[in-house]
């Protein structure tokens, strides 16, 4: 739990504190950035950044503005479980580029699902929900125990993953085999568009990559929209700045005008509910690592082999960094300083720092922007939402929603 320990091992890869995921992660999730070190990893860092990197949260703004209006339309009048809405917004234009507006009005499709049956027309939707069904598996197979018995939260991930690759494997020979282009991660990946990167990669990377980005964005961009979401509306005089902050973009804006990079960065208060949420509901309690050879760190040798859980959570909470830390303070982050200071962990650090840090910002802001000027809400009430070991709201957090 010490903030400096736990930075130095973040900062040191390089003497022998490398990765070291559970066994049932690195099986179902692959040979991924996770699981790689050295120039590997520095390979396969460079393309995630080509493709999710902050340069290119730039050229992805208009269609995720689009899409979190399609996903946000129909909410006026209904009571909404957020924590289940709020998956649709991490999943949002991980493969695809395109909306049909046809089907704009059949809006409570999920996101995804748009995404997937514009591209891939009449036969899409099937493979969308075989998809959809063989991730969530996947999902919760590379948090289990890694016993390989029939009936096993392990075993269904392990399967899961051959239907996942299966699956992105057909993808990806039809992508080849159609001569339309398409703007959207996948093209990137098959077509090696990024020019300055020289190192090629393979199917196998190709579906690795696709899957690290599934996986990493997911729990960590909705969890942390659901629980802005709980903390504006405890916190009527954050909500009211927050409104005021994106009233003043919409107004100076055409109805239809989606969000720019320049409005982005102008909203410095809702990048601050983001930060204060991301450090109140910690949804990345730590990270993993391990130790190559024999290592003395403060004094203790931790021997080759061992594990050493870099526990950051509680660097959060820390009442010097942080003053009544366990109080929702959005304006802590204005000034900007505690974002760049030493122990600011939440993203990691080192070479591994979060590459999708600035498109899960930028995911959490746009959702707020469209959530906070189109509708207000009230809880339904009664629901609990547990903090720890992980963030999330065990029945549901169902919110009435009206068009303001
Ligand atoms: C907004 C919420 C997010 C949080 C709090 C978060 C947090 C983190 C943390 C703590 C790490 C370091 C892991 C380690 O050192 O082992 C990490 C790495 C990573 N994150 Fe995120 N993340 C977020 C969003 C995203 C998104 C949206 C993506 C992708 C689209 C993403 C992709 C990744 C990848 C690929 C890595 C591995 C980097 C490497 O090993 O070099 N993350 N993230």
């Amino acid at each position: 739990m010490d903030p400096e320990l736990n930075r130095y091992i973040l900062l040191n890869e390089k003497k022998g504190l490398i990765p070291g995921y559970p066994k049932s992660m690195v099986d179902i999730l692959g040979n991924n950035i996770a699981a790689v070190y050295g120039p590997t990893h520095k390979y396969i860092r460079n393309n995630l950044l080509s493709l999710v990197g902050t340069p290119l949260v730039k050229n992805l703004l208009p269609k995720l503005d689009e899409y979190m209006r399609i996903l946000l339309s129909d909410w006026d009048c209904k009571t909404i479980d957020i924590q289940d809405k709020t998956m649709e917004v991490s999943l949002i234009f991980t493969f695809f580029d395109r909306i049909n507006h046809d089907i704009k009005s059949n809006v409570s499709e999920m996101a995804f699902l748009v995404q997937f049956k514009q591209i891939a027309e009449a036969e899409w939707s099937s493979i969308y929900d075989r998809f959809k069904t063989e991730f969530d598996k996947l999902y919760v197979g590379t948090i289990s125990l890694p016993i390989y018995l029939p009936g096993t939260n392990y075993h269904h991930g392990f399967k899961a993953r051959i239907n996942v690759t299966k699956i992105l494997a057909e993808l990806m020979e039809r992508r080849r085999a159609s001569a339309a282009t398409c703007d959207d991660m996948l093209e990137h990946l098959l077509r090696d568009v990024d020019t300055s990167t020289t190192y090629k990669l393979n199917d196998v990377e190709i579906i690795d990559q696709i899957v690290t980005i599934l996986y990493s964005g997911y729990e960590t961009v909705s969890t942390t929209s659901m629980m802005a979401v709980k903390y504006l509306h405890d916190h009527p005089e954050a909500l009211q700045q927050l409104r005021e902050e994106n009233f003043a973009i919409r107004n100076r804006k055409k109805a239809e005008e989606p969000l720019d990079w320049d409005d982005l960065k102008s909203m410095k208060f809702t990048r601050s509910v983001v930060y204060e949420t991301l450090r109140l509901a910690t949804v990345i309690n730590g990270v993993l690592r391990k130790t190559t050879d024999d290592i003395t760190l403060n004094g203790f040798v931790i021997p080759k082999g061992w594990r050493i859980y870099v526990y950051t959570r509680e660097i959060n909470y820390d009442p010097i960094l942080y003053p009544e830390p366990f109080k929702f303070n959005p304006w802590r982050w204005l000034d900007g300083k505690l974002e760049s200071h030493n122990y600011f962990l939440v993203f990691g650090g080192g070479t591994r720092l979060c590459p999708g840090k600035e498109l899960g910002v930028a995911k959490v802001s746009t959702f707020l922007h469209y959530f906070v000027t189109t509708y207000r809400w009230e809880e339904v009430g009664g629901e609990e939402i547990v903090k720890f070991p992980r963030v999330e709201a065990p029945n549901g957090y169902h919110i009435n929603v009206k068009k303001i």
